[in-house]
């Protein structure tokens, strides 16, 4: 098969549990640098084809290359390109912020400042707190930090906002957008369809495991709207969010 063009290349993913088909024939790719979004109803198989990519699952059947590199023949150099968000589980709950970022360094081996990586998620406040006593908003913050202990090319991350407040999402969407503005390419999965629309360069919208659409979000509206589509009322300027965060303020708090 010829080389990959793009730095993730998935071909005809599949992912059986039993007789169950979660991920159904999936083909995509991703573009150096894009913010590229898997957007589809719970149970979908976002993380499922997520979590393939990034050697943590087995698939069925397939084929999946990142920066190159095939998921069957080089799993290991693949995990050194990319940088995984853990779920919550995974921290020890006895240490702080500080210490979790020197035990993420010395499981990749590098030599880092805590401090630089708490700053950039807006945490320096934090250092000396255990990662349990954080608010939501600061606990997915802080994974972001340690997706990028590894100095990842590819980042992964799966539903990063769910069940953050308005402000605590708005801050996440653009701390996500500052990582890509330093060069990493992003996969993201998540089932709200304004986070895709503000986030993603691109969108493949997932369905019973199958790619239905794969497009930017604006030519997707495009295309929708060129078909005929019409909304029934009028569309606002604004909506119900946007009252919120004007009354209650776009700054950081105790997300
Ligand atoms: N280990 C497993 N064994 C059996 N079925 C599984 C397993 N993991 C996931 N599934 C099923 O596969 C389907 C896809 O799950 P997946 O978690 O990939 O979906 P998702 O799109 O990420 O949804 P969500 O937003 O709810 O996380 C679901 O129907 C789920 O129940």
């Amino acid at each position: 098969m010829s080389a990959p063009q793009q730095i993730i290349e998935v071909k005809e993913l599949v992912k059986k549990y039993g007789d169950f088909t979660a991920v159904d024939g999936i083909s995509f790719g991703v573009r150096e640098g894009e913010i590229f979004g898997l957007l589809g109803p719970n149970g979908a198989g976002k993380s499922t084809t997520l979590e393939i990519i990034e050697t943590l699952r087995e698939k069925t059947s397939g084929e999946v290359w990142v920066g190159g590199f095939s998921l069957d023949e080089h799993p290991e150099q693949i995990k050194k390109m990319i940088g995984v968000q853990l779920q919550s589980s995974g921290y020890y709950p006895g240490l702080n912020l500080t210490e979790l970022i020197e035990l993420f360094a010395g499981l990749y081996n590098r030599k880092v400042k805590p401090m630089e990586y708490l700053e950039m998620v807006n945490l320096g406040d934090k250092a000396k707190v255990r990662y349990k006593a954080l608010s939501g908003g600061q606990q997915q913050r802080f994974s972001i930090a340690t997706t990028l202990i590894n100095q990842p090319r590819i980042i992964f991350l799966d539903e990063p906002t769910t069940g953050l407040d308005p402000q605590a999402r708005r801050n996440l969407w653009e701390l996500i957008r500052k990582v890509r503005g330093q060069g990493a390419t992003i996969v993201i999965t998540t089932h709200y369809m304004d986070e895709a629309e503000y986030l993603c360069d691109r969108v493949a919208i997932v369905d019973s495991g199958r790619i239905i659409a794969l497009n930017s979000p604006d030519a997707l509206i495009d295309e929708l709207v060129a078909g005929g589509f019409e909304r029934p009322r009028a569309v606002k300027k604004a909506n119900l969010e946007d009252v919120f965060i004007q009354l209650t303020g776009r700054e950081w708090r105790g997300d």
